[in-house]
């Protein structure tokens, strides 16, 4: 029976979920059950067809709908005199301010990806509100636990950096099948289909960078009436054909390394799969925009050989033009748009044929394409219910018994679940602690957007950025800008540092604020002339949030509570940098605090993904480069899960 004080903790409570997807639906069925009488989510989505076998509150007549509030009508149907309102928005609107958290004794996170996590992590510091984050990636979950000055923050601890590669490998040098699938999606379909302006590195580079460039305008340009057919033969025939004989000319390349073979479209495919004007359906009914389905290709499974991929590729581009030409110039890769996941699996596999790389099923592809891992129902149960356990603590300020728990793939000592105290908040965190970072950067050769881009958003997760050089503005977001402002900014954007009014050169602190997420840091510029283009291929290497562990003497890294520093977990899910000081569990008699030293799997999901772990990115699963083994690497804000 719960005591008293417990029941009024949590009858007394008012709640904010952030995310109404796998954990969430969980969450909130959990948070009802358990009597909580007033609860508000934020969630952006509406509910797809691909949510219906995963998220259990959503039936297919809810498709199309806001997922806060049939997730909402749903609840009400077994707990109808509890208040529980929804916000089909995104949780970075604007209106959720500071002044609009400060309302709640505790705000829950079921969310997706590291951007939401961060800015979330922002506002409950700066409102003051105790944050249970979450996220789950398969079988393997995370419930933290962060009150302000009390115990670490969100981004005490970094987040790995998501898996990259370098761009040469992508445009010119493949050597695994994710290569071929990067180049596919993030060049191939964001120039054909996605923002044309853009910078898209999909021109081989080339010597004769003229000659590339030129040919490169016509072929991509559908003239709008030049027969489709024929416009996606000139595609397949440039990146696959012309581009190939470009980088082979390149020799220098491929002294130490195999050569790609050109393809061209007429040897794979020499009759039209179509008469000239022919049978292409005009219809707008974009469910049956399949190619596979066009051509009674029917097992997701199967490994299609060149020529089936090249017609794939041929007919998925001319469903996008006839179906789906309303899109085009505004599409991004989405892992739930079959007819994007049939291009891509395409468009992969003929570039993998060149590069002489086996090639995949659009099952395989569409899992690297969209960062995939199956979510585990049981996982999101478990992790919600930790959630409201946590939540509870919070509530009644028991300080003492927060944990911040671990679901494990297998059990470690019998046992599935880690508890673990939370860390104090890390001194060098520059969230929580304002902590100034510095900055390498070429001042004579990055230019202000490079820094806004590559720097503010992604790595400070900031969406309305004001930069500041001592009193002069150089940067700024807002809608109340005037017109002579935005027009400077504009031009500030494009002048390398050294050249902006005034010069940012060694020496310079920027000072780098959101409104918004009342968030400032200050960055101690410090110019660099080189970088290594494969280490370092931002350009500029951003450090300081976190300092490294002290060593002790004994060499061991120090853990526990106070040693929240980068190395005192581990980062990565089966990655255990703290195996050196394993204790048994069955020395740890019940009820005494463990220490994720204690156990000898000290599996830890980053939560920045959607997964990271998932999540920032999602936890992500990714391919390692070098074995093909799954790794599951949490962070990129477009890394997805599947449920
Ligand atoms: N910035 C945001 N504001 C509001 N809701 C968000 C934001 N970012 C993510 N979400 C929501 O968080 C939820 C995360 O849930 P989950 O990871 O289960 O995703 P899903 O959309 O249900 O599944 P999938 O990503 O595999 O399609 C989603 O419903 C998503 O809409
Ligand atoms: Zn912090």
């Amino acid at each position: 029976m719960a005591s008293l004080q417990h029941s009024q903790a949590i009858k007394g409570a008012k709640v904010l979920m952030v995310g109404a997807g796998g954990i969430g639906c969980e969450l909130l069925k959990t948070l009802a059950l358990s009597d909580f009488q007033d609860i508000h989510i934020i969630d952006m989505d509406t509910i797809e067809v691909s949510n219906l076998n995963r998220q259990f509150l959503f039936r297919q007549s809810h498709v199309g709908q806001s997922k806060a509030k049939v997730a909402r009508d749903a609840v009400l149907r077994f707990r109808p005199h509890i208040s529980i309102t929804p916000y089909h928005a995104n949780a970075k609107d604007s209106n959720f301010n500071v002044d609009f958290f400060k309302q709640f004794n505790v705000v829950l996170n079921g969310l997706d990806n590291l951007d939401a996590r961060r800015h979330v992590n922002r506002l409950c510091l700066a409102a003051e509100v105790p944050l249970v984050e979450s996220g789950t990636t398969g079988f393997l979950g995370q419930v933290t636990v962060h009150v302000k000055g009390k115990t670490e923050c969100y981004e005490c601890q970094p987040k790995p950096a998501p898996k990259t590669y370098p761009v040469c490998t992508i445009t010119s040098t493949p050597s695994k099948f994710v290569h071929c699938v990067v180049w596919a999606k993030d060049l191939l379909f964001a120039k054909l289909f996605g923002d044309k302006n853009q910078d898209n590195d999909l021109n081989v580079r080339s010597n004769d960078a003229a000659r590339s460039s030129e040919h490169a305008g016509d072929a991509f340009e559908w003239s709008g009436n030049e027969d489709l057919e024929q416009y996606g033969r000139g595609v397949y025939d440039h990146v696959f054909g012309y581009n190939i004989e470009l980088a082979l000319s390149n020799e220098e390349t491929w002294k130490n390394r195999n050569k790609p073979r050109p393809i061209y479209c007429r040897d794979v495919l020499p009759d039209r799969m179509t008469q000239q004007n022919g049978n292409v359906d005009k219809t707008d009914d974009l469910s049956s925009a399949s190619a596979m389905a066009s051509l009674g290709l029917k097992n997701p499974q199967d490994i299609w050989c060149l020529m089936e991929n090249t017609k794939v590729f041929i007919e998925a581009l001319k469903l996008f033009f006839t179906k789906r030409r309303k899109e085009i110039g505004n599409l991004s890769f989405d892992k739930d748009d079959q007819l994007a996941v049939e291009f891509v699996t395409a468009a992969a596999n003929i570039r993998a044929a060149s590069f002489n790389i086996p090639l995949h099923s659009l099952f395989e592809a569409k899992g690297i394409a969209g960062n995939i891992v199956h979510a585990v129902a049981t996982t999101n149960a478990i992790v919600a219910g930790l959630i409201v356990i946590e939540a509870i603590k919070v509530l009644k300020k028991d300080t003492e018994s927060y944990r911040m728990t671990y679901c494990l793939e297998h059990p470690s000592k019998k046992m599935l679940l880690m508890p673990v105290e939370p860390f104090e908040p890390n001194k060098s965190c520059c969230v929580c602690s304002k902590t100034p970072l510095s900055l390498e950067i070429n001042t004579h050769r990055s230019k202000l957007r490079d820094f806004v881009e590559k720097i503010v958003k992604a790595k400070l997760g900031m969406n309305s950025p004001l930069i500041m050089h001592a009193t002069a503005l150089l940067y700024e977001v807002g809608d109340d800008l005037e017109e002579n402002e935005i027009a400077n900014y504009t031009a500030n954007l494009e002048k390398v540092l050294s050249e902006l009014p005034p010069p940012v050169t060694d020496g310079t602190v920027l000072t780098v604020e959101d409104l918004q997420q009342e968030f400032t840091c200050n960055i101690h510029i410090k110019h660099r002339e080189e970088f290594d283009e494969e280490k370092e291929p931002d350009g500029m290497v951003l450090s300081g949030w976190t300092q490294a562990p002290p060593e002790k003497k004994d060499g061991k890294t120090s853990i526990g509570n106070g040693a929240s520093t980068s190395k005192s977990l581990p980062t990565k899910p089966g990655i255990t940098e703290i195996d050196i000081e394993v204790k048994e569990i069955s020395d740890v008699s019940p009820g005494t605090k463990r220490k994720l030293s204690e156990f000898s799997d000290g599996s830890t999901l980053d939560q920045s993904s959607d997964v990271d772990v998932t999540r920032n990115n999602k936890k992500t699963q990714k391919h390692d480069e070098d074995d093909d083994l799954v790794m599951l690497d949490h962070w990129d804000s477009n890394m997805r899960k599947k449920h």
